[in-house]
């Protein structure tokens, strides 16, 4: 019996070894017959969990032999090798290249024309929803859609990113600049004029958070150091009280917070229901927090509906009305019997799946860009005071609460701040690569003159930006003054952006839509340098491009001018010395100081690991933000 056994699973065996290496030639020859310069992987996997579980199991065990140390492939067998790595190994391949296994053929792109081409064409190339799964734990929505299905919802949630919109998001990231900066004062051990902050992330997290929960939803948030009175008669049980609504564990916020951790992987991995008769806690708590957030988002719709029928909709800024107006408009055709209302609304399911994903997308991203904003002008300080004196000359002495934004958002994108903001954005996107796939047959791409072939069948496609932001064929640079290396793409250099003349108004800007958008009028006549066609990828291009992309403009351009308006940021350095000690030190041992802790910092920045978006775990990057004029080490611009 046993040797029968053991007969059958060894032809198994052989049966899955020769078919494997049946189709690892077929894929060679494939990539050979299209001249595609290729990398062979044992396995490959997509996907935010099996992706991880790549990362967490099989590299960590592959380094655990020193000789795999110079092999190349298992470079290429992790999914974030473009952000790990950089340009090191990529730049043996050219443009784009292949990796392929006995059971997948993908093709990576870090070439402008073929990114334009391939996120232009959407239905030749469309999006591998099935690797978005994740974000459905709150309904339907359109990160996770493709087809009929997406242009629909995507029809429905683009009139809330208008201009009314953006205004908002100017007020906001303007006061909630001002109460960040209040509440790191309110803190033991910092005052007005110096703050002490241990880790910028959790704060800009907040802050982000704030202004989606504002501007997207119309629900008005507090800092921890002020009182529920400075909401007037906006304060909603649970939504922005500080004590959770009857009947819940947690207030919104908290259960915001927790449904879009890294822990939401858990429902991606098992069933609910496996989930709720789980052991461990960490499951309870994050049933617990999808429970009240899904608890909230009902109420807030809810709200919608009622502020809708009191005949307040004109009012209506946020990013939630417009879908629940679509769904009631629906509602009223079919009840009028005038049929197909699927076409044209969405279901409470998407309705709560796209308030979620407005936020998922909205809030991390956001607060990313801020985070290393803010630790990128810490490391350059002759950055920072270029951007200082730009604000200046821009708003004068004139408060924040008169800066206007018709005209004084446009003039600080076109500025340092939006140099700072598209810098931010072209070293470390939170996004570091857009998937595509490739369902139907061979599709052709023009490049550099020459025509290639994409085979089809569910090939995946990588639209790299972590390299392609570094590509000496799209960006000006100059030699680094940081490393020895012959240009300065890996460093932050916002002054790349700025040129002297203006650049006439991009082609779709001369319509009165983009996307289904209103045009933002601080692009218009813009004069920051502008990356050639597929060449700056941080919200990808073309119809599935980020809709959300003039909201973050608007915030993070909001955010840095009214901080930096007022306030410095420095390394903290009392890792190495005490404040006495360092008021003692000549400008040299001060350099010295500086120098260890800017090395530091850009490790740690290097060091960041995807989790949804890149971020800095463990160690974290101490700063002190300073009145202008009290900073400890202004005498050091490089
Ligand atoms: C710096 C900030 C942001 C970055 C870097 C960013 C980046 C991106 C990228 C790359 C995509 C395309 C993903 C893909 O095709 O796989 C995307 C989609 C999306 N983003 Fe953003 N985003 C940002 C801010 C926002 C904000 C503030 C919102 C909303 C308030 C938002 C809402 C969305 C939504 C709803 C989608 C899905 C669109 C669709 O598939 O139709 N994003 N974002």
């Amino acid at each position: 019996m046993i040797s029968y056994l053991f007969l059958a699973f060894s032809s198994y065996l052989v049966y899955t070894l020769v078919n494997r290496v049946i189709s690892l030639r077929r894929n060679i020859a494939l990539a050979n017959a299209w001249g595609l310069p290729y990398v062979v992987l044992p396995l490959q996997e997509v996907g935010i969990i099996r992706s991880a579980l790549v990362g967490l199991f099989v590299l960590p065990f592959l380094r655990l032999f020193p000789f795999t140390e110079n092999w190349i492939w298992p470079k290429f067998m992790d999914p974030f090798t473009h952000w790990r790595y950089l340009r090191k190994y990529i730049s043996n391949f050219g443009d784009y290249y292949v990796t392929l296994s006995p059971n997948s053929f993908h093709f990576a792109s870090i070439n402008a024309e073929i990114n334009a081409q391939i996120a232009n064409r959407r239905t030749d190339f469309e999006k591998p929803v099935e690797i978005y799964k994740i974000v459905n734990v709150f309904g339907r929505n359109t990160l996770s859609s493709d087809g009929p299905d997406w242009k629909r919802q995507r029809k429905i949630i683009s009139p809330g990113f208008s201009e009314r919109n953006n205004a908002r998001v100017w007020e906001l990231g303007l006061s909630q600049g001002q109460k960040m900066l209040e509440y790191w004062a309110s803190k033991e051990g910092s005052s007005v004029i110096e703050m002490n902050v241990g880790n910028t992330a959790l704060d800009t997290a907040t802050l982000a958070l704030h202004i989606i929960c504002g501007a997207g939803f119309g629900i008005p948030q507090i800092w921890p150091n002020e009182d529920e009175s400075a909401l007037g008669d906006k304060k909603w049980a649970g939504l922005n009280t500080k004590k959770p609504a009857e009947g819940h564990k947690l207030t919104f916020k908290e259960s915001l917070v927790s449904a879009t951790s890294p822990q939401i992987i858990w429902l991606g991995i098992f069933p609910e229901w496996v989930l709720r008769k789980s052991p461990f806690k960490v499951h309870q708590k994050l049933l617990a927090a999808r429970d009240d957030c899904m608890f909230y988002f009902k109420e807030l719709i809810e709200q919608k509906r009622r502020y809708r029928r009191l005949g307040h909709e004109q009012d209506a800024t946020d990013l939630i009305s417009p879908l629940v107006k679509a769904s009631d408009d629906a509602e009223l055709v079919k009840a009028e019997g005038k049929g197909a209302s699927q076409d044209e609304g969405l279901t409470e399911d998407e309705i709560t799946g796209n308030t979620f994903v407005i936020m998922f997308a909205g809030h991390e991203t956001t607060a990313n860009v801020l985070h290393f904003s803010f630790l990128f002008l810490a490391i350059n300080l002759a950055a920072q005071r270029h951007l200082q004196s730009d604000i200046d000359d821009i708003v004068g002495t004139r408060p924040s609460s008169s800066w206007s934004y018709q005209v004084d958002m446009r003039n600080l994108f076109n500025s340092m701040v939006g140099g700072v903001l598209h810098e931010t954005l072209r070293i470390i996107p939170p996004v570091v690569h857009v998937p595509k796939i490739n369902r139907g047959g061979l599709k052709q791409l023009s490049v550099d003159g020459k025509t290639i072939s994409i085979p089809g069948n569910g090939t995946y496609i990588h639209l790299e930006s972590t390299t392609l932001h570094r590509s000496r064929r799209y960006y000006p640079y100059s030699p680094s003054k940081v490393t020895d290396c012959s240009d300065d793409l890996d460093d932050f250099v916002p002054e790349r952006w700025l040129q002297k003349t203006p650049n006439p108004p991009p082609e779709e800007m001369s319509n009165k839509q983009v996307d289904g958008l209103e045009v933002a009028s601080f692009e218009v006549h813009g004069s920051l340098f502008r990356p050639i066609k597929g060449a700056y990828m941080p919200f990808s291009e073309g119809p599935r491009a980020c809709p959300g992309r003039r909201f973050a403009e608007v915030e993070v351009t909001a955010v840095l001018a009214s901080v930096f308006k007022q306030y410095s940021i420095e390394l903290d350095v009392r890792m190495w010395v005490s404040d006495e000690e360092l008021d003692k030190m000549s400008k040299e041992q001060k350099r010295d100081v500086y120098a260890k802790a800017q090395d530091r910092a850009r490790k740690l920045i290097r060091g960041s690991q995807m989790m949804f978006t890149l971020k800095i775990e463990g160690d974290q990057v101490p700063v002190r933000f300073v009145k202008r004029g009290k900073e400890r080490f202004a005498d050091l611009e490089e």
